[in-house]
C-alpha cells in the first residue's frame, strides 16, 4: 500500500514541475552592446527544439502606427525619448508575458535593460526629463511586480566599445547612421556597472560572460562553452524568487 502511495506522491511531484516549467519557462536574457552580437548569437541557439527565441521587436519599433520610432528616437532623441521608451517598455513586457511550449525561452535583451541602461542613459545626457524619468519607471515598478518578467539567466555579450562601433558601421542600419562611439563608449560603461560591478540598479538573475569580441570565425566555440548552462541541462534548482 505503501509504495503505490510513493508512486502516486512521485507522479503528483513529476507532473507539477512540468506544469511549472509550461507555466514559467527557464528565461534566458541575451544582454549586450548595440553590434555586440546578440542577434547573431540567437541564430546560434534557432536549431533547439526545445528553445523558444524571442528577437528584439525591432520592427514594431520601426512601425508603430505607420510611425517610425526609432528614426525619431534617434533623430530627435530630447523630443522622442519618452515616446520611444514607452513603446520599448510595452513591447518587451508582451516578450517576457508570450506563453510556451518549451522548457527554455531566450530572449533578446529584456524589460530591465530597456530601464537600467537606455533610460539610465537617456537621462544621464539630459534627453529624458526627471518627470518624464518618474513615470517610465513607476510603470516599470508596477509591471515588474505585478507580472512573470522574471529572468533565470542573463547572458552578457561582452564588447569593447570599439569592435562594437566597428560592427554598427559595418551593418550600416539605417537609423543607426548618427550614432557617435561616444554613445557606444558609455553604454559600455553602463552595461559594465549594471552586469559586472553590479553597482548600478538591480542584477536579478546570475549572469554569464561571453567574449564577444571574438570573430564570427571562432565564435560559435564560446557559445558552445555555455551550452549547458542557457539550456538548462544540470536543470537548476527552483526559480529564483519573484523580485
Ligand atoms: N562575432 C562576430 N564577429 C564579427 N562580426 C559579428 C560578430 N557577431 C555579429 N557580427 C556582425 O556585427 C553586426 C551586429 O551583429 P548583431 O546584429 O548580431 O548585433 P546585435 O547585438 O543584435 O545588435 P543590436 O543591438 O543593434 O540589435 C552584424 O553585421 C553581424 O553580422
Ligand atoms: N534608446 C533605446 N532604448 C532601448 O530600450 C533600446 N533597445 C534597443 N535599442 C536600440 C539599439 C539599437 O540601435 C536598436 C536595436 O537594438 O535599438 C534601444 N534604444
Amino acid at each position: 500500500m505503501k509504495s503505490v502511495k510513493n508512486l502516486i506522491t512521485k507522479m503528483a511531484n513529476t507532473l507539477a514541475s512540468s506544469k511549472s516549467e509550461l507555466c514559467h519557462p527557464f528565461t534566458v536574457a541575451v544582454e549586450g552592446n548595440v553590434g555586440s552580437g546578440k542577434t547573431t548569437f540567437l541564430n546560434h541557439f534557432n536549431k533547439y527544439e526545445n528553445v523558444a527565441v524571442f528577437a528584439e521587436p525591432i520592427e514594431l519599433w520601426r512601425d508603430c502606427d505607420g510611425y517610425n520610432l526609432l528614426d525619431l528616437m534617434y533623430k530627435d532623441p530630447k523630443k522622442y525619448s519618452f515616446t520611444f521608451q514607452s513603446y520599448v517598455q510595452l513591447t518587451m513586457l508582451r516578450q517576457h508575458q508570450k506563453k510556451i511550449q518549451q522548457p527554455v525561452k531566450l530572449m533578446e535583451r529584456s524589460i530591465y535593460s530597456a530601464r537600467y541602461c537606455f533610460v539610465e542613459k537617456m537621462s544621464r545626457d539630459g534627453l529624458m526629463a526627471p518627470p518624464a524619468v518618474a513615470v517610465i519607471d513607476q510603470w516599470f515598478q508596477y509591471v515588474t511586480k505585478s507580472q512573470d518578467t522574471n529572468l533565470d539567466l542573463i547572458v552578457y555579450l561582452r564588447t569593447s566599445p570599439e569592435v562594437a562601433y566597428e560592427r554598427i558601421l559595418k551593418r550600416n542600419r539605417s537609423e543607426e547612421r548618427t550614432v557617435p562611439f561616444e554613445y557606444i563608449k558609455a553604454l559600455h560603461e553602463i552595461h559594465e556597472d549594471w552586469l559586472m560591478k553590479k553597482t548600478l540598479h538591480k542584477c536579478n538573475a546570475p549572469v554569464i560572460v561571453l567574449n564577444a569580441n571574438l570573430d564570427k570565425s571562432v565564435i560559435e566555440e564560446e557559445y558552445q562553452k555555455y551550452e549547458p548552462h542557457i539550456l538548462n541541462l544540470n536543470k537548476s534548482p527552483l526559480r529564483a524568487k519573484s523580485y
